[in-house]
């Protein structure tokens, strides 16, 4: 993976990844203490996103998270199954946009 990346003066971090194969990854970190964020994105295909989920969640240990996914409509309903597994309070919105489908997962730790 070819990393750029860069931090801020006086605090911030930001990384882009590309992989050879076209993928990216990036992390956005905001580490001020009154509007702290973290954001981390990838289009990596995988079976499963639980694993990288719960890594980045382990990494950051965050209040509290959305996760976003981005899918066909063929594939929603396992990756919504995926998801729900890493969930400790039901917020859950499911949104049909002409054919791209956003399932999002709120948790409070
Ligand atoms: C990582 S950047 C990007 C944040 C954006 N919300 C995101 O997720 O894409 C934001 C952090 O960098 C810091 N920062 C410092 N100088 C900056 C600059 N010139 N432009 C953007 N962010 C800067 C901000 O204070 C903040 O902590």
């Amino acid at each position: 993976m070819v990393i750029d990346d860069f931090l801020f003066e006086p605090c911030g971090y930001s990384m882009n990844g590309v992989t050879k194969n076209g993928c990216y990854m990036t992390i956005h970190i905001t580490p001020e203490p009154d509007f702290s964020y973290v954001s981390f994105e990838t289009n990596i295909p995988s079976s499963s996103y639980r694993e990288i989920i719960q890594k980045v969640l382990d990494t950051f240990n965050p209040g509290k998270f959305t996760v976003t996914i981005f899918a066909n409509q063929v594939r929603c309903t396992t990756i919504s199954l995926l998801v729900r597994p890493c969930r400790t309070e039901d917020q859950s919105k499911k949104t049909d946009l002409s054919g791209a489908i956003s399932y999002e997962v709120c948790v409070t730790k």
